[in-house]
């Protein structure tokens, strides 16, 4: 692993070590201060770029293009919202997803099945275990966004999100995002709305860096990508894990998300 992670950085084979120790807590403190931590260099450069080599020519022939139009929950209603109301306003996504069936050999494959990776994720979101998918398609996807697309305004499903962005485009492509919009408590609608409305000044920018390992609590956290523009295209690794083992996708999720399907 060492060859794939700078591991005298980020040392996640050494799990007993004070170093260990030092890192989690710093994590779990951007987390709580920012809603999101970054580990720069956390996949070394030149592993970074035969991600993309080995991505790229895939990418152009057999990924999935998936264009849909949402809203921020990805749901056709929500209690007590009517469907014209404006939090419900939905907004256009377009993106290219290749699955982890067609990332044979690809070293964000190799990093997820590495058990420490799980493990150290876990004790950053102050969980006892996390594990790796079972299904085929979902345990690893790199998404890619061309000139003109972006993933728009969302909140994740999941209470994380873990992603290493593989490759910046030119221009847009960073993660704008709102911390902390809404609590288990609270949906705070006029909150939502006047994100979309482009009203709130606490919506901060993340430029991410090529190699980062970055984790964001979507699930209270509005986000979205910037549309990209340029030539280059935008591609992100996004990894998928669960606090139970085995989880797989409905056939019908997979042709939902991915336009085919295979058993796991
Ligand atoms: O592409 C990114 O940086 C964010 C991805 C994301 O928000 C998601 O997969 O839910
Ligand atoms: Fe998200």
């Amino acid at each position: 692993m060492k060859h794939i992670l700078d591991l005298e950085t980020y040392p996640l084979d050494k799990p007993e070590s004070q170093e260990y120790a030092a890192l989690v807590a710093r994590c779990r403190e951007r987390l709580a201060a920012d809603g999101m931590f970054e580990l720069k260099g956390f996949l070394r450069d030149n592993v970074v770029r035969a991600a993309i080599d080995l991505a790229t020519p895939a990418m152009r022939t057999d990924s999935h293009r998936h264009a849909r139009k949402h809203n921020v929950y990805f749901r056709d209603s929500v209690e007590g919202l009517s469907d014209d109301d404006p939090v419900l306003t939905r907004v256009e996504t377009v993106n290219h997803t290749l699955c982890a069936d067609q990332l044979v050999g690809n070293p964000v494959l190799t990093l997820y099945d590495w058990a420490p990776f799980a493990s150290f994720l876990a004790a950053t979101m102050g969980k006892d275990a996390l594990y790796p998918m079972e299904d085929p398609m979902a345990r690893v996807n790199v998404q890619a966004s061309r000139d003109g697309e972006a993933l728009n305004w969302h909140f994740d499903r999941s209470e994380f999100t873990t992603t290493i962005l593989l490759q910046s485009p030119e221009e847009g492509g960073e993660l704008e995002y709102r911390k902390d919009l809404r609590s288990k408590d609270d949906p705070n609608y006029a909150g939502v709305a006047a994100v979309l409305r482009n009203e709130d000044p606490e919506v901060r920018k993340a430029r991410l860096t090529p190699g980062a390992l970055n984790v964001f609590r979507g699930v209270d956290t509005l986000h979205r990508v910037v549309r990209v523009k340029g030539e280059t295209e935008r591609m992100v690794a996004i990894f998928a894990f669960f606090d139970r083992p085995g989880v797989t996708m409905t056939a019908k999720e997979q042709l939902g998300f991915y336009g085919r399907s295979i058993a796991a």
